[in-house]
């Protein structure tokens, strides 16, 4: 018999919270988490310990849907996960390589709780292509800058900054996670949020 594989003590540890591997409901949703590697804006590893994107239960479902409302528009298209949840721990490292510089705007404070990463109920996400190519958006995940902005598209268009195509991309990705019941934020075009900062906090725990 083959022996299940092991769980790191991270991944443990979501699952003693009651957090859900995306990879276990839902085998088509691609995952490739952006902080396992050092080619983020952090320049460093931050999951030495996980390659799994875990989310609360009512994000996990809301993911799903939006997966399948990809899927009745684009059989051959896929959403692949950049980023799940996040422990309040990774937020720290993060916070201190951007606080006092102009990059702090991209990140949420932990010392004001944090943002909705460090409950499990936001996502960074893209789709990808029949070939398992994503599409373009204009700019790579985590581009901390004005071009990620999704309030200035019609002049980041206008500007030769995003093309045309890109811009509908990302109109599509919005579609289908609005569908599944999430929110945009205006800084990021591949984050999104399961809910408000105050129901969070009201009503969901913080993953340490
Ligand atoms: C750093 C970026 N990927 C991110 O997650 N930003 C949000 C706003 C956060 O830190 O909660
Ligand atoms: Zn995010």
């Amino acid at each position: 018999m083959k022996p299940l594989p092991t769980k790191s003590p991270l991944a443990l540890c979501m699952d003693s919270l009651g957090l859900v591997d995306i990879a276990e409901i839902d085998s088509n949703i691609h995952i490739r988490l952006m902080y396992a590697q050092a080619d983020n804006f952090t320049g460093e590893v931050l999951y030495d310990d996980l390659t799994e994107a875990y989310l609360h239960p009512d994000a996990a479902h809301a993911l799903i849907k939006a997966q399948q409302a990809l899927k009745a528009l684009h059989p051959a298209y896929s959403l692949i996960v950049y980023d799940a949840a996040r422990p309040m721990s990774v937020q720290k490292k993060m916070w201190d390589v951007v606080k006092g510089t102009s990059k702090s705007k991209y990140v949420s404070n932990p010392s004001r709780g944090g943002g909705l990463h460090n409950y499990g109920l936001a996502v960074d996400i893209s789709i990808l292509d029949s070939l398992g190519i994503p599409l373009p958006m204009g700019t790579k995940v985590d581009h901390l800058g004005v071009e990620a902005h999704i309030t200035q598209e019609g002049e980041l268009v206008r500007s030769g900054k995003l093309t045309e195509a890109e811009r509908r991309n990302r109109v599509l990705l919005r579609k289908v996670m609005k569908e599944g019941g999430f929110r945009t934020l205006p800084s990021e075009w591949w984050h999104f949020n399961y809910c408000s900062r105050d129901v969070a906090r009201q009503r969901y725990k913080v993953i340490p």
